[in-house]
């Protein structure tokens, strides 16, 4: 994972050369490819081998999965190479238990409140809205609002415009994005990708 000192930020729902590597370009930490049917931004294991063998070693690329059997899951990010995978179903500890392999960094999304991060065994926690892939922003910002501890993901609703506050209000460890970088549903934008990762490094200023 990332060492630098700014917040880690990934790009998720990538399908095209051009936006990989515009994402890479721009600074992002990681590189999120949706394996989860009936999405957008759905992607084939071939597609995404091609696309994450853009990425340097230094990106870490991640396979995304919404309530889908473990053989599945492993199945889709042997074929792709991608050495993130991260759930957003329903899955308890055994699932990570099981998915758990050398060099894989798992993360678990849920729009539960979470203590810490690792309670699931997974590196790194993802705070989501109900509805991810949604654009839709949820309650981060209200006083009832309690940050687990350890690493963790802010997610769902994120924009260039408000991610500066979503880090300063939150302290989360890094941002998440998909909607938010898009010109229409499923579609990136080059300028929102460079706009978002620019607004979320400035905020560690
Ligand atoms: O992006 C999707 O279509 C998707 C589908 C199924 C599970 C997760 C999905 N994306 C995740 O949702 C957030 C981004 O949300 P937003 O669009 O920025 O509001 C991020 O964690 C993606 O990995």
């Amino acid at each position: 994972m990332s060492e630098s000192s700014g917040p880690f930020v990934k790009i998720c729902g990538l399908k095209t050369a051009h936006d990989v590597d515009v994402a890479v370009e721009a600074g992002a930490d990681a590189v999120g490819f949706v394996f989860a049917p009936g999405s957008p931004r759905t992607v084939g294991a071939g597609l995404a081998r091609e696309l994450a063998g853009r990425v340097p070693a230094g990106v870490l690329t991640v396979g995304v999965f919404r309530g889908q059997p473990v053989a599945e899951v492993r199945r889709f990010a042997e074929e792709s190479g991608v050495r993130g995978v991260q759930l957003h179903g329903e899955e308890g500890p055994e699932y990570y238990e099981e998915l758990r392999a050398p060099g894989r960094t798992l993360l678990r999304a849920t729009a539960e409140h979470v203590e810490r991060c690792g309670e699931y065994g997974e590196d790194l926690l993802l705070l989501d809205a109900p509805d991810p892939g949604s654009g839709k922003p949820w309650n981060w910002g209200s006083a009832e609002f309690t940050a687990p501890r350890g690493h963790w993901l802010l997610a769902g609703g994120l924009t260039p415009e408000n991610v500066g506050e979503a880090l300063r209000t939150t302290g989360a460890w890094g941002v998440d994005v998909s909607s938010g970088v898009e010109r229409e549903r499923g579609v990136k934008s080059p300028e929102l990708i460079r706009a978002f990762v620019r607004a979320a490094h400035a905020s560690a200023h």
